[in-house]
């Protein structure tokens, strides 16, 4: 960390920008689209909502569009990385109703990039099921499996020649954990017992079988890559010599991305050891007759392993664990990972309570993966901090930099990092925090008609990057004007979606 030798990103490197449909589009109930979990969750429980301001106008980019790619021009990125919402364009979650409306929407904001030459960046799936599909279950149902590849293959079949990058679904563990394991997220079903696992089965079968309909049916005309986003925070011990400590970290890595991260990204495949190991035994203790973390079959093992291009990565934090010697409710996925998180006193505060800068940590976590599953092809797909209204956010060009000089260390030891995306292009409604924590490169006036975006501080500070490709503290613009520099002959426009 003293090393300060000047450092630079490959010419290859992407830079890119972040958003979600939920948290950016508004127009929740226009032109045919379909209630999705958020819409239900946020009108049944606005209270739950931190400053009341949900997503049923967010930042309204279903009619700004043509301003976010402006805002994309100025910037420099090499990509967009935003989701499709599937309520939007399959109303009731199944193809039986396809909302023409909805993908004319997609049709122009994927145009309008590709004319400037940026790349679209494509989740299919960042937390907002459709009401339709909940009913069923959501998740937790089997079925959710097959309905996913349904929707996949139509979103493929639409966009395959002009998308080369697809994120199939974003953060598993959010979905399970918080959606199913408790109720902080929509749809707030509180199983923590059975249900949060069986969503994981059924989330990562849903990833791999749109992985292979896109390897067997669209990889070979149309180059893409395929990857999953997974939130990979940094858990270490809080004392590295205490057994106890270092193996509750164990089990927190094991449990907040190994979980995941293993069936798809390791030699062997399927959950890991250490997770089968401990809710086997817990589940016979407690009286199940068959372990709570369902078994995956040999050929759900064959189909997982292997099934992504690239490792989506989102990675904001830092967590220091302790062994819990207090109890959990039983039987719950926190009882069986059995820890408690805390973080350095001295590391800077973002706005969200559980954001603190510690960079270090994403070297770290570079490390762990490379060691655990061979160096595998990375993109960074979030990273981000989060502040009050203004401007002026200083803090945010700090972690910024921070965070990219932790991430050209991890490369120059081999990681193979691709590309960067802040999280977020703009200010948007974090969920249950509202509009109380804003995490944008551009201000959003949420107080006005026109929801007016101003570029940030950090704005400046990261197409000073882009366009430098190497982190320097000292640099500051002469102003907060910021303007469209990059010709599109002067961008690489035969671009194939190489890694
Ligand atoms: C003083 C000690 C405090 C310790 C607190 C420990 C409590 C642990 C609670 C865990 C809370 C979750 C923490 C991690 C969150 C992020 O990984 C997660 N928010 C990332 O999700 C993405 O976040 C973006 C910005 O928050 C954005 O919302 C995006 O849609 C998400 O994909």
């Amino acid at each position: 960390w003293t090393d300060t030798r000047r450092r630079t990103f490959p010419q290859n490197f992407l830079f890119g920008a972040a958003s979600s449909a939920y948290q950016v589009e508004g127009a929740w109930n226009e032109d045919g689209k379909g209630e999705s979990i958020w819409d239900r969750f946020s009108h049944e429980h606005p209270e739950k909502i931190a400053d009341g301001r949900n997503g049923d106008v967010a930042s309204d980019s279903y009619h700004l569009w043509r301003r976010d790619v402006e805002m994309l021009r100025e910037l420099g990125v090499d990509f967009y990385r935003f989701s499709i919402s599937w309520p939007r364009v399959l109303p009731t979650g199944f193809p039986s109703s396809i909302n023409e409306a909805g993908f004319k929407y997609y049709d122009n904001l994927i145009d309008e990039l590709l004319k400037y030459d940026i790349q679209p960046m494509v989740t299919l799936y960042h937390f907002d099921l459709t009401q339709e599909l909940e009913d069923l279950g959501g998740w937790t149902n089997p079925l959710s499996v097959s309905w996913f590849e349904d929707y996949a293959k139509i979103v493929f079949k639409r966009y395959a020649e002009k998308v080369k990058f697809w994120i199939t679904i974003n953060q598993p563990n959010t979905i399970c954990m918080e959606g199913y394991g408790s109720d902080l997220m929509a749809p707030g079903v509180n199983v923590k017992d059975v249900g949060a696992y069986e969503c994981v089965k059924n989330v990562l079968l849903a990833h791999a079988k749109a992985y292979r309909l896109y390897e067997k049916e669209f990889k070979k005309e149309h180059e893409g890559n395929v990857g999953i986003g997974v939130a990979v925070n940094w858990f270490e011990s809080l004392d590295h010599n205490n057994t106890v400590n270092k193996e509750a970290a164990d089990r927190a890595r094991a449990f907040e991305f190994g979980i995941y991260l293993h069936p798809i990204f390791s030699k062997e495949g399927d959950f890991p050891p250490i997770i089968r190991t401990i809710v086997d035994k817990k589940s016979q203790e407690q009286g199940f007759k068959t372990s709570r973390l369902p078994k995956l079959s040999y050929e759900e093992i064959k189909l997982l392993r292997g099934s992504a291009d690239y490792l989506g990565m989102n990675h904001y934090t830092t967590f220091l664990v302790q062994h819990s010697e207090e109890k959990f409710e039983s039987p719950s996925v926190e009882d069986d990972r059995n820890t408690i998180y805390t973080q350095g006193p001295e590391w800077t505060s973002g706005k969200s309570s559980w954001l603190k800068s510690a960079p270090y940590g994403l070297y770290k976590a570079c490390v762990h993966l490379n060691l655990n599953y061979d160096y595998p092809p990375i993109i960074i797909t979030e990273h981000g901090w989060s502040t009050d209204k203004g401007l002026g956010d200083q803090s945010r060009v700090n972690n910024i930099r921070a965070y990219l000089g932790a991430l050209l260390l991890a490369m120059e030891d081999g990681t193979q990092v691709k590309g960067y995306t802040v999280w977020s292009l703009l200010d948007n409604v974090e969920w249950t925090a509202g509009t109380s924590e804003r995490f944008g490169l551009y201000e959003v006036d949420f107080e006005s008609e026109t929801k007016e975006r101003t570029a940030r501080l950090s704005a400046l500070v990261y197409k000073h990057i882009i366009e430098s490709r190497v982190v320097e503290d000292g640099w500051s613009p002469s102003s907060l004007k910021i303007e469209i520099t990059k010709k599109k002959d002067e961008k690489n426009n035969n671009y194939k979606g190489e890694l």
